[in-house]
């Protein structure tokens, strides 16, 4: 049979996936491989470009045999990537100039903190919706440009190239130094701080302002609309879509409609909801962001509340403080015990994220006494990723207008009953899984078979949404009500412990 199936990569923070989909929309295979992470300086945090596309080139063949498909079976390609992540190369060769600096690092906290005092801080937020901040890819280029030498020169003559992950792949997909397109697309264009939110294009008083040489730049496209195929890895296979990987979870979860909202719970923590075709504001500490372009449409928008540890708590707990042999056993732990027993864990290891961005702040870990001990220690762990979401979706009420009233949940967290019924209590909305967790590329596979005919119509895709769990709260309004105000407290006591 030809054109069955629909192949998807997942290029991720930590770890680099293809996956192959159905019609049905059912994974049909998966192979995965970890990258390094490289941390040359505290706060520094850093991946190797060539060992992504390397990656990238190993999962895709394994994933193809392991189901016994050709690549004459694959209708489409679509690309998910984690965002913000920074890598500028030399066109001639492929060669990156320096490791790509990723969405985590926070190397340009000067720089930002000088936009933020400075006379531009409001035209970023007017025009491309952000206030300046470390964790976007803009400030991290104009970086690349004062610290490697004889970089702007090269820049300027058109001899570097800048990218996300999803330019980089993209660009090498289609024949790197031989001819490779250089692209990106909206939704990853829209964390660069560079771009106009509303024309979709770059804006050139934000590209002034952080002196990035417009050369460098790759041409912003719909997220269906590469209208390109592979010369590499899979010749002939259409790419079929290109987007942020958070963005194709909220696709994958078919969150079409304003108000549908979903939060993966992976590494960090990304809630986006879908607003439709409006911009909210981001006075409420949320970002707004584009969610999806689909071919001859407007773009329809999201607001987003990152938090920035999530998973990577639990993994310190197992790592650094070796409580747990592994992340699942956090549930066992903290089950040991009936409550927190007044402890509270704030993971603002590197700052707070959304909504709070303090980038100030620093982990804490209060209201010890004698009788608190591991298992208090892991629950509140847990509840920390739950209560982080509660500050996201309070935000998330004020700000769009749509109350949120259920959330559909994704990522490697969500196996973890404990969370997931802690979630649902804290937030007092009902959570929900969906049979096929690996959203992201669901989302990518999504828009590139839509792109190509293989799949109908959103309509085709909501078919393939499946119940798998759903958590309701049980907590009462009074200890919600207390136990926020608690959680409250504590992360006041993180703010202001870092001089920055
Ligand atoms: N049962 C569990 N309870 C709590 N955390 C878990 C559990 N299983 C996995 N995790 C956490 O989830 C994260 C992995 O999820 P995943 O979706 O694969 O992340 P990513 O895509 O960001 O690499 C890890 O940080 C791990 O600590
Ligand atoms: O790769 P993930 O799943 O950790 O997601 C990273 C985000 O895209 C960063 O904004």
């Amino acid at each position: 049979m030809t054109d069955s199936l629909v192949a998807a990569i997942d290029q991720g923070t930590t770890s680099t996936r293809c996956l192959l989909f159905d019609r049905a929309g059912r994974m049909v295979s998966m192979a995965q491989t970890e990258h390094r992470q490289h941390y040359p300086r505290p706060g520094w945090v850093e991946h190797d470009a060539i060992e992504v596309w390397r990656n990238v080139q190993r999962v895709v063949p394994r994933a193809l045999r392991q189901s016994g498909a050709t690549p004459s079976q694959v209708a489409a390609l679509g690309l998910a990537n984690q965002r913000e992540t920074t890598v500028v190369w030399d066109p001639r060769d492929g060669t990156p100039y320096a490791r790509a600096i990723t969405w985590q690092d926070t190397r340009t906290s000067a720089l930002v903190a000088a936009l933020r005092r400075g006379p531009h801080a409001e035209t970023f937020r007017r025009v491309s919706g952000l206030s300046p901040a470390p964790y976007f890819a803009g400030p991290r280029v104009r970086w690349l440009l004062d610290n490697v030498p004889g970089l702007r020169d090269r820049a300027e003559e058109g001899n570097a190239l800048f990218g996300t992950m999803d330019s980089w792949l993209v660009w090498n997909l289609t024949g790197g130094p031989d001819g490779g397109l250089h692209v990106t697309d909206v939704t990853n264009a829209s964390r660069t701080m560079l771009m106009d939110l509303r024309t979709l294009t770059w804006a050139p008083e934000l590209l002034a302002t952080l002196d990035i040489p417009p050369a460098m730049l790759p041409e912003i496209r719909g997220n269906a609309d590469l209208g390109t195929s592979c010369r590499t890895l899979l010749p002939g296979v259409e790419i079929g879509a290109v987007l942020g990987d958070q963005q194709a979870a909220l696709f994958g979860q078919t969150c079409f409609d304003a108000g549908e909202a979903k939060c993966t719970y992976g590494t960090g923590a990304f809630l986006l909801m879908n607003v439709g075709q409006h911009v909210v504001d981001s006075a409420e500490g949320l970002l707004p962001t584009v969610a999806y372009q689909l071919p001859g449409e407007v773009a329809t928008y999201a607001v987003e509340g990152s938090i920035a540890m999530a998973g990577s708590l639990v993994q310190w707990l197992r790592d650094s403080l070796q409580m747990i042999d592994s992340a699942p056993e956090i549930e066992t732990l903290a089950r040991s015990v009936p409550d927190n027993g007044g402890c509270y864990v704030v993971p603002a290891f590197s700052g707070l994220f959304a909504p709070r961005w303090r980038p100030d702040a620093r982990g804490v870990i209060v209201g010890l006494t004698s009788y608190v001990d591991k298992g208090h220690v892991a629950r509140a762990v847990l509840e920390a990723t739950a209560w982080q979401t509660r500050d996201v979706v309070d935000a998330v009420n004020r700000g769009s207008g749509l109350g949120l009233r259920r959330l559909k949940v994704d990522g490697g967290m969500t196996s973890n009953y404990l969370l997931m019924q802690c979630l649902a209590d804290v937030l007092d909305v009902p959570v929900e899984r969906p049979m096929v967790t690996e959203t992201v590329s669901l989302g990518a596979a999504y828009l590139a078979g839509l792109a190509v005919g293989f799949w109908a119509d959103l309509q085709d895709l909501r078919k393939n949404w499946h119940l798998a769990a759903r958590w309701e709260p049980e907590m009462s309004a009074a200890r919600r009500a207390r136990e926020q105000v608690e959680w409250g407290r504590a992360v006041e006591r993180a703010y202001g412990w870092s001089p920055e």
